[in-house]
């Protein structure tokens, strides 16, 4: 450990069992652990039984004032979606019995359309940025509409609540089943620019642009050449869809014929990078992973999505093989849930039906898919130098989590270890266990718990600013 430089002041300091992932191992459990978080909001030490004395006259707090986490408590890093339309939460939980060309062209169109009302764009992306921040997204990879001042104004509600986003203005110049639902080719790289310009002139620490073409079959082979040199010039992220429904793929090879697969499409356009996230992939080729790997591209994986409209299952194991980058993602509302938690459910599901059709499919475990949930969504969204796990100089993003929380929904049994409690919180737990939410050292929500259950949510990001 080093000495304290004296310029660095420590803001937070926890004591007790902490979980997350590294590089080598999907789950580490650091019981009698003390971690420091400074004044930038950075972890500045961490510690396995230190003399907690000698550690605060290093570091210069004060040992008592440090948070002490309970028995049942424990820190987790902040969970990562790598996939969500805020743009549909409106109806998220509805609207599950179509495939998707059809799910789009009825339900989606029609609603994303309306996002040129600002009041209407208000009121749903400041409850879809309150929701995942209560279920502990402390990282979301946003679409959008093709609206540019709707999508500024979710970039602006992130950064008010205190989330960490990439917001994406979505391009579309192709759509003839709702076409008052598009804008053409040269609206929509003007708009992108002003968008991109208009979001990084804000300066937000945490919200950043993500150049965003829906898919190859709402995007003309100009618009894609366009978006990839936009992304390219800038070094910014790049998120699409691929490999959704086999329906899709079919259409995709018809529209871009001297393509050799729906990969090839975005490749040719240069839109593989290392800063690119594609939704679901369900049906990729292993030679189309190839080239995901080659380019350093990841895969936000939707599991409740890809069942729910009846897309396929994603072979995780195969990808991951594939040295092929993934996190977890919602896809609200083709999923019917915001939290992450319900991912990681789903992705296991999904993992276990795989197995059941093939019993030398090696199923994922719980450790794995908290890996997705954490450091491998920091790896999708290329942003694992700052985000992801409890290593010094990463930003803090994290949830305090207490499995025993009043008229909550774990119950626990003598001798079960931390293990065991963070399995169940995986499974069973829900909002109201994560009682603190940070996000670069700061704490963006905290619950209030009182006897008889009922739980107030404090928004503490107004105040802090
Ligand atoms: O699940 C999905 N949701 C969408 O909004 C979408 N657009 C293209 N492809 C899509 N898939
Ligand atoms: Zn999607």
């Amino acid at each position: 450990m080093s000495l304290n430089d004296a310029t660095t002041r420590i803001e937070h300091v926890f004591s007790g069992t902490f979980a997350h992932s590294t590089q080598s191992a999907a789950l580490e459990i650091l019981e009698n652990c003390v971690l420091g978080v400074d004044d930038e909001g950075k972890i500045a030490f961490i510690e396995k039984d230190p003399d907690v004395d000698s550690l605060s006259k290093i570091w210069g707090f004060d040992a008592s004032e440090r948070i002490k986490l309970g028995q049942y408590e424990f820190l987790m890093p902040g969970m990562v979606d790598t996939h969500i339309h805020a743009s549909q939460y409106s109806y998220t939980g509805t609207a599950l019995d179509l495939p998707l060309l059809d799910w789009l062209n009825t339900y989606t169109f029609p609603v994303e359309a309306q996002y040129k009302d600002l009041d209407f764009a208000n009121n749903v992306y400041t409850k879809v940025v309150r929701r995942t921040l209560k279920n502990g997204t402390t990282t979301a990879c946003y679409f959008a509409t093709i609206h540019t001042d709707a999508s500024l104004l979710l970039g602006e509600l992130a950064d008010k609540f205190g989330q960490r986003a990439l917001v994406g203005k979505v391009c579309m110049d192709c759509n003839s089943a709702v076409p008052q639902y598009k804008e053409s080719p040269d609206q929509c790289k003007a708009e992108t620019d002003r968008f991109i310009i208009e979001l990084l002139k804000k300066e937000y620490s945490n919200v950043k642009p993500v150049v965003t073409p829906r898919f190859a079959p709402s995007c003309s082979a100009s618009l894609l050449s366009e978006l990839g040199e936009i992304a390219n010039n800038n070094k910014l992220h790049i998120q699409s869809h691929i490999s959704e429904n086999k329906q899709e793929v079919d259409l995709v090879k018809t529209l871009f014929q001297d393509c050799k697969s729906y990969t090839d499409v975005y490749l040719k356009h240069n839109l593989l990078t290392n800063k690119t996230v594609m939704a679901h992939g369900c049906h990729l080729t292993d030679e189309e992973l190839k080239i995901f790997h080659e380019r350093g591209s990841a895969i936000a994986h939707c599991p409740n999505s890809n069942i729910s409209i009846c897309s396929g299952m994603l072979n995780v194991r195969n990808v991951l093989n594939h040295k092929v980058k993934l996190g977890l993602g919602t896809d609200v509302a083709g999923g019917y849930s915001p939290s992450i938690l319900d991912a990681i459910r789903r992705a296991l599901d999904t993992s276990k039906a795989l197995t059941i059709q093939d019993p030398e499919h090696q199923t994922l475990t719980f450790e794995e898919v908290f890996r997705l949930a954490t450091l491998g969504g920091s790896e999708a969204l290329s942003l694992d130098d700052q985000i992801g796990n409890f290593v010094v100089g990463k930003d803090f993003d994290a949830l305090r989590v207490n499995v025993c929380v009043p008229g909550g929904p774990i119950d626990l049994f003598p001798g079960e270890g931390p293990k065991a409690v963070l399995e169940k919180f995986l499974n069973l737990g829900d909002d109201r266990n994560i009682t603190e939410v940070y996000v670069a050292g700061r704490r963006v929500l905290v619950t209030e718990h009182h006897w008889p259950p009922f739980t107030s949510i404090v928004w503490t990001q107004n105040q802090c600013k």
